[in-house]
């Protein structure tokens, strides 16, 4: 129970409609325990009638009251009963929801390093199949572990009181009943949580094989993907299989000893009304009834114990990742900066803790407000690396950043943040409209705004060639774009942030020469007051820029600009040779 503590703040949350629930629950109870001993009277004036004792006249009318009065307290405790439900279950809902945006933020907050540790299809399991589990026992455990105390704490002294030969034998089998199902529950929860960990490695198979189905289909896997999947089926199967045997154990075990109470009550109770020790058969009927009414809450005290025990095996799944802390995080008292776009990298060294790569060695570079700066170099260079650490999605090993002299250690993460605009590599696209795509650069962007980005970013024409325009749905509910018009929409969406920081991570390269010149020429109008860091492959990104680096390695191997770098021998005029030559052939 130490890893479902976590839930206590939601029941805390909600204490005062679970209150409420508890009280109905209990009331719900004692309203079905009138219909026994009403059972065991009309059966008595039965006999009586029977026996010439009371009149048909009365009898009739005697009948008639207790047939009421257990049908009104049938409706009453169905009544209370769906109020509890109402009550409890619908509780069980609001802290599934909370848990769920709980997870969710917390997964937000971590850094990349936590998304390349863990599987995508890990998260999503945990954030949905294991917040299912810890529901159940917030909500049903709950519900039916209220519901087993109240029927026990009324329903056994009621018994003890009314016959205590036939409620000692009635009850003898019941705590064999709870451990054999606590026994099988156990088991069920062994194979279950073989069963759940075999759905994670289902969902992330099946996540990548649609993701990746291009690539499938491209190198003719579709039968080897097939036969993985038939594999990974056949295995779903034997654990479903072996969890489908222990859970055929449980009822005919529960009818076995509802069995053997009930013969145990009729003979007890037969041999007691011969002895004259009970007056009337009704008692034993009633006993019967309490019998029956026992079971169900006497198994489920195995079946809730096993709830219990899957829920804390997926809350600490689901703690496991809450405790992770972000290692990148705002600082206490970060320092107060309106940022201009001065970037400063002082000696910087960079290893990808995973793999041990140095992606950066000992690199220092200036830029100054409103400068724009191209790095070159090969690929693996370093170059998207150096991105990264500017918008500290990773901290540096060595060696400091400095926006405006401030250490970017120093400054608000958000703030850094929002003054960047990022263009990646991968454009990534929402399965959502063009315009919102671009407009989650900024909320409330007015829509001329949108397309007058989409224009600089010279993808509007494109745009508007399509049947609905901005509204046309992309991803996987809609349209799929070329390479080059996702990294434009990508580019648009940068712009509509009018950030003081541009990164454009060789979000060119997929478009064709052209093209790429009128975005440049219309990104040196945008980007004219904004400091620009722009990384490609080709050349004419540097043509303009106040400062080239160029990368190796890790390394800075070259520096200057377009005409320093022209007028000496190296990688930057290779490059420039290289590229001019295709061109012009
Ligand atoms: N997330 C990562 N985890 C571990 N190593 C990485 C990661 N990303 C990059 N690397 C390694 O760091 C080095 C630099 O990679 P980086 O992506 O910065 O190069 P790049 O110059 O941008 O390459 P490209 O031009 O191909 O985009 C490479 O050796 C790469 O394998």
């Amino acid at each position: 129970m130490k890893e479902l503590r976590h839930v206590n703040k939601y029941f805390r949350k909600y204490w005062k409609k679970l209150f409420i629930g508890t009280l109905i629950t209990i009331i719900a109870r004692v309203f079905q325990l009138v219909m026994p001993s009403y059972v065991s009277n009309i059966i008595e004036v039965v006999e009586k009638y029977g026996q010439g004792l009371i009149a048909k006249g009365p009898a009739q009318q005697d009948l008639l009251l207790y047939i009421g009065i257990i049908f009104g307290a049938a409706l009453l405790s169905g009544l209370f009963t769906f109020l509890m439900r109402q009550t409890i279950i619908n509780v069980s809902r609001y802290i599934e929801f909370d848990l769920k945006n709980e997870v969710f933020d917390h997964y937000q907050k971590l850094d990349l390093n936590f998304y390349k540790s863990n599987r995508t299809g890990d998260l999503m399991n945990r954030i949905s199949e294991d917040v299912s589990q810890v529901r159940m026992y917030a909500g049903p455990a709950l519900m039916y572990g209220i519901q087993t105390v109240t029927l026990f704490v009324c329903l056994i002294p009621l018994m003890f009181i009314k016959a205590p030969t036939m409620a000692f034998y009635a009850l003898l089998p019941l705590p064999v009943l709870s451990v054999l199902i606590y026994w099988i529950s156990r088991v069920i929860h062994k194979r279950s949580t073989r069963v759940q960990a075999f759905l994670s490695n289902l969902s992330t198979f099946a996540q990548e094989s649609f993701s990746g189905i291009s690539v499938i289909k491209a190198y003719v896997m579709e039968s080897q993907t097939n036969a993985q999947a038939s594999d990974l089926a056949q295995e779903g199967r034997d654990k479903s299989m072996d969890l489908a045997k222990v859970n055929a154990w449980f009822f005919p075990m529960m009818i076995l000893l509802i069995g053997v109470s009930n013969i145990f009550v009729i003979y007890v109770g037969g041999m007691q009304y011969f002895r004259g020790e009970i007056s009337s058969l009704g008692t034993i009927l009633e006993f019967i009834i309490y019998v029956n009414m026992l079971t169900w809450p006497v198994a489920i005290v195995g079946w809730l114990t096993s709830i219990v025990q899957r829920a804390e095996a997926s809350q600490k799944r689901i703690n496991e990742f809450l405790k992770q802390k972000p290692e990148i995080e705002s600082p206490e008292q970060p320092e107060p900066l309106e940022i201009e776009g001065g970037v400063v990298f002082d000696q910087v060294s960079f290893v990808y803790p995973d793999t041990g790569i140095k992606a950066l060695d000992n690199v220092s570079f200036e830029v100054a407000p409103g400068e724009t700066l191209t790095i070159l170099g090969k690929t693996g260079s370093g170059k998207s690396t150096l991105l990264d650490l500017i918008a500290r999605l990773y901290d540096t090993s060595t060696g400091e950043i400095r926006i405006d002299g401030v250490p970017i250690t120093n400054l608000d993460l958000e703030a850094l943040r929002a003054a960047i605009g990022a263009v990646p590599q991968d454009a990534f696209l929402f399965s959502d409209t063009i315009e919102n795509n671009i407009r989650f650069g900024k909320e409330d962007a007015h829509f001329d705004e949108i397309q007058a980005v989409a224009r600089q970013a010279v993808v509007h024409d494109n745009i508007a060639g399509f049947a609905k325009e901005y509204q046309t749905v992309l991803g996987e509910r809609g349209i799929t774009l070329s390479g080059g018009q996702k990294q434009r929409i990508s580019i648009a969406r940068a712009l509509i942030k009018d950030p003081v920081i541009y990164l454009f991570d060789d979000c060119l390269s997929a478009v064709d020469t052209e093209t790429e010149e009128a975005i440049l020429g219309n990104l040196r109008q945008a980007s004219r007051n904004k400091t620009t860091i722009i990384v490609s492959h080709r050349v004419s990104s540097a043509l303009h820029a106040d400062k080239v680096i160029v990368l190796e390695n890790g390394r800075i191997i070259q520096r200057g600009n377009h005409e320093k770098l022209m007028a000496e021998d190296g990688y930057y005029k290779d490059l420039y040779i290289n590229q001019l030559s295709g061109k012009e052939s």
